[in-house]
């Protein structure tokens, strides 16, 4: 039998399958309409709990203190809700590029709230973990919620929906952009008008930030270039990742095939239920 211990739990990368920016708070942040799927390219992590006190993760990421890393910051929120002594080390098995607009941080701290909220028996509700998930940043939330969403407001406003199945190539440009750089920037447009979903639903898509991407990050330029000879592509989030969907694996891995060596990139089939929630409904169904 598998103990809690042996649970390999799935971080799953996300997609913008279009990200329009329709306004600047007074506050700076912006107004958008976003349209997020999950992918079942995933990081990987297993928890260990014990009564520490203590959160350790193994291995440490590259430039990332642990004080930041996503995964403790949330571990650190979960454990206010608990008086006892909670501590885990984690394993993290790190695949989604870090700053690739793919959401891995972000990713990796709901899994960390879902997974933990169980292991450590601390029952909070999906609401709960989604609020304590807006604390340490915009996409958290639904990365816990675990449904495929058009996004609106600051990125806080869900509503779950079906997005059809598609596979899709993604390429990995060399270079991380950061998202409050390209908000910060004066040349960022952001007068994309409100549509409903309802015709939004029609296509008509774009990302609002890749033409900014594009002037500054010269790779990303060079990688869109490469992709839209096979299929219509476009930038995930702020950048660096860009993507093109098809309607099967194989044509996907065809352009694979095709990649030049200076180029990077994976398949992946989009999916509208997280690969973390089919995990988790596993464990519940092992508890039974
Ligand atoms: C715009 C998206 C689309 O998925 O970009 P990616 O990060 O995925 O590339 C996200 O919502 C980003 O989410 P996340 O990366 O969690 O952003 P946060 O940490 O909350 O914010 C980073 C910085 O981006 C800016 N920001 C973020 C969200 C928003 N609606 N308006 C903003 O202006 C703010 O300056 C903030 O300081
Ligand atoms: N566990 C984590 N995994 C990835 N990045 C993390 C993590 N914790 C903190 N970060 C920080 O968050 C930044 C954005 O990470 P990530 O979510 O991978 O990119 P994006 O938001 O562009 O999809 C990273 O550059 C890194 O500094």
């Amino acid at each position: 039998m598998s103990t809690p211990e042996s649970i390999n739990w799935p971080a799953p990368a996300k997609l913008n399958l279009f990200l329009h920016i329709n306004g600047r708070r007074d506050d700076g942040y912006h107004e958008l309409q976003t349209l997020f799927i999950f992918l079942d390219h995933c990081d990987w992590l297993r928890f260990h709990i014990n009564n520490s006190n203590q959160i350790d993760i193994r291995p440490d990421l590259a430039d990332v203190p642990l004080e930041q890393n996503l995964i403790y910051r949330a571990a650190m929120l979960l454990k206010q809700h608990s008086s006892q002594p909670l501590g885990v080390t984690i394993e993290l098995d790190k695949r989604l590029p870090m700053g690739g607009g793919i959401g891995g941080g972000s990713s990796d701290a709901a899994t960390t709230l879902v997974a933990l909220n169980h292991l450590w028996e601390i029952n909070l509700s999906v609401d709960e973990l989604a609020e304590l998930g807006r604390q340490l940043g915009a996409d958290v939330p639904v990365f816990v919620r675990g449904h495929a969403a058009f996004a609106e407001g600051v990125g806080e406003r869900l509503q779950p929906v079906e997005a059809p199945q598609k596979w899709y190539l993604v390429l990995v440009p060399e270079c991380h952009v950061s998202t409050a750089e390209i908000f910060r920037h004066q040349d960022l447009k952001r007068d994309t008008p409100k549509q409903s979903w309802n015709e939004l639903a029609q296509g008509n898509w774009h990302n609002d930030c890749e033409p900014l991407v594009k002037k500054n990050y010269p790779e990303v330029e060079k990688a869109l270039r490469w992709l839209i000879e096979y299929a219509p592509s476009r930038m995930t989030g702020t950048g660096a990742c860009v993507f093109a969907e098809f309607e099967h694996e194989h044509e996907a891995r065809e352009v694979l095939a095709r990649m030049p060596t200076w180029l990077q990139g994976f398949v992946a089939r989009g999916e509208n239920v997280s690969p973390l929630y089919v995990t988790l409904q596993q464990v519940y169904a092992r508890n039974d």
